[in-house]
């Protein structure tokens, strides 16, 4: 089976888009493993596959796969390259864009600047919607409520975080300093703690004043990434409930800067960045 993919990335998290519409694209898990290779394949963070939606006022559906393969809800860095990639690819010459993933129906549009602007939707902070449980491991403890923040247990250290969903799980954990954070070893150890049981993306935020923060993401499926879209949403959000940000945010990632803001409550967190297309390939598998 012969492929023909763009390789694109946001802020550096990089992906593998294919045109599902104009081709018959079946993938297994290993074969995506085997794509996503960086030595043996062609190597990305993701892969997005572009499909006809089959859902009322929506444009097309994209689905999302992490290099090990797994099918995951949504990719914020994703997102915007997708918007771009229909239009590059004459699918649509709609600036306002309706897609749907396996989260539910964004909205995307392409601004004259050459960024994206994504409405994400709401974030989820309720525990058992992200899902999180908070009391595992320790069943004595108050029952899994809402909370601003949580202290879980990680290695016998008292680690606390922020828990949010942007239809995706993420835990955020403040740091001094992102730099000397130790991302890999704390960000696997929360990932295969019993506290997410899907697993979880980990964020590790730097905050720099009420309206700016850095911010590094160890990524579920993945490992650290230049970039995280959801990633720098949930972030935002945590910092926002714990009264150390205000609406608006510029968040300065390993591989550049992405805005978010969310005013609260069931409003949506919008994001918004660039994009950038690198290459077409051919892949026979
Ligand atoms: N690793 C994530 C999916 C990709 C998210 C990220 N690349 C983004 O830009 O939001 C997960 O397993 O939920």
């Amino acid at each position: 089976m012969n492929i023909i993919f763009t390789k694109m990335h946001g802020l550096g998290n990089d992906f593998v888009v294919i045109n599902g519409i104009d081709q018959t694209i079946n993938l297994t898990p290993e074969q995506i493993r085997f794509m996503s290779d960086r030595q043996f394949g062609i190597g990305f963070d993701q892969l997005l596959l572009v499909e006809k939606s089959d859902v009322e006022d929506t444009d097309f559906r994209y689905r999302i796969f992490n290099s090990d393969g797994g099918e995951v809800e949504q990719c914020g860095n994703g997102a915007r390259c997708f918007a771009h990639f229909v239009r590059n690819e004459n699918l649509t010459d709609k600036k306002e864009i309706a897609v749907i993933t396996k989260n539910g129906r964004l909205i995307l549009n392409v601004e004259d600047n050459g960024n994206v602007t994504v409405d994400m939707g709401a974030p989820i902070l309720e525990p058992a919607q992200i899902p999180f449980i908070a009391n595992a491991g320790n069943e004595d403890k108050a029952e899994n409520v809402q909370q601003k923040s949580y202290s879980i247990q990680i290695n016998q250290q008292n680690i606390e975080i922020g828990a949010v969903s942007m239809g995706n799980p993420h835990a955020v954990v403040i740091v001094d300093d992102t730099q000397s954070a130790d991302v890999e070893k704390l960000g696997k150890a929360i990932q295969e703690s019993s506290y997410f049981p899907n697993s979880v993306n980990v964020g590790f935020m730097q905050v720099i004043d009420r309206q700016n923060i850095k911010l590094r993401v160890y990524e579920r499926g993945v490992g650290e990434t230049q970039a995280c879209g959801t990633g720098a949403c949930a972030a935002v959000v945590a910092g926002i409930v714990q009264g150390l940000l205000d609406s608006k945010v510029d968040v300065n990632l390993l591989g550049g800067n992405l805005s978010i803001s969310w005013a609260g409550d069931t409003n949506p967190v919008m994001m918004s960045g660039p994009t950038a297309t690198v290459f077409k390939g051919m892949i026979s598998l």
